[in-house]
């Protein structure tokens, strides 16, 4: 019967043939192309089951950054109306704390919530041993340190970024915010360490690079991926250059991750 209700409002739509347990289709579609509504649908599939599953009365909850965060705000704020769920929200990003402000909910800081018993956020790509690449968006910094404060991260995504190995399906490389004046110099430490190639961020609507909502620059190292890497090793080694701030390398942080699917089901990781 819905399905074709919706197939009537624009023949081209997907109206998947399951339905998930948090019904996450049935609280409106997108009608644009089959791609696009597939892919949004699965962020928000994700979003959904992790709010339901992780955002419990009582609690302290790190919102992270993102376009699939967007549907998880969504659904945290209709389940703060209808179930009257009591939380404090503390935002990752410029971004996070303006949805938060939004839909009603109440902001919280690190000030005065340094614990957190959980962060909801999203990533760019996750890996088999859940290691994540993040700070596809540059919120990277306060994404890493809200996850480090919270009892558990609960990763959403949709299917595009559940891979074995990092670098599989995302091709962008791993973001590394650095402070403005040592950006040349770690990009040739890096290369010359690691190999690859590291790439200033640029701004689409503003002429020169991206500047990160903590006034740092990003670059975008796209590493050899002809090798097995050892994340954590890396990770700890980057950090320790002087300039660098933080790495989108996210390793042994996240223990969920919900992978929203094209036919509407999630598949889950736990660690
Ligand atoms: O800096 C941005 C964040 O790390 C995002 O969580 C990440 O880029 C994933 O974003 P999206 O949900 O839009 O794919």
């Amino acid at each position: 019967m819905w399905r074709q209700f919706l197939r009537s409002l624009s023949p081209g739509v997907i109206v998947p043939q399951r339905w998930s347990a948090s019904n996450c289709l049935s609280n409106g579609a997108f009608f644009s192309t089959r791609f696009t509504m597939s892919l949004e649908e699965a962020k928000r599939c994700a979003a959904y089951k992790a709010v339901d599953e992780y955002v419990k009365d009582n609690t302290v909850v790190g919102v992270g950054s993102g376009s699939t965060v967007v549907y998880a705000v969504h659904r945290i704020a209709e389940r703060v109306k209808s179930v009257g769920l009591k939380l404090v929200c503390v935002p990752t990003s410029f971004q996070a704390r303006q949805l938060i402000i939004e839909h009603g909910l109440t902001l919280g800081d690190l000030e005065c919530n340094p614990r957190l018993d959980c962060a909801i956020d999203g990533a760019d790509e996750v890996d088999a041993k859940m290691v994540l690449i993040k700070g596809g968006g540059g919120c990277l910094l306060q994404e890493k340190i809200v996850a480090s404060c919270a009892d558990r991260l609960v990763v959403i995504a949709d299917y595009t970024k559940d891979s074995v190995k990092l670098g599989q399906q995302y091709r962008k490389g791993i973001p590394i915010e650095v402070a403005p004046m040592a950006y040349v110099p770690i990009k040739n430490k890096v290369e010359a360490r690691f190999g690859g190639n590291l790439k200033l961020r640029m701004a689409v609507a503003k002429a020169g690079p991206v500047v990160t909502d903590n006034g740092n620059f990003i670059l975008d190292w796209s590493f050899p991926d002809d090798k097995e890497h050892d994340w954590d090793a890396v990770n700890r080694e980057i950090m320790m250059l002087p300039g660098v701030v933080d790495t989108g390398l996210f390793v042994g942080m996240a223990t969920k991750a919900y992978f929203g699917q094209k036919d509407g089901t999630v598949t889950e990781r736990t660690v």
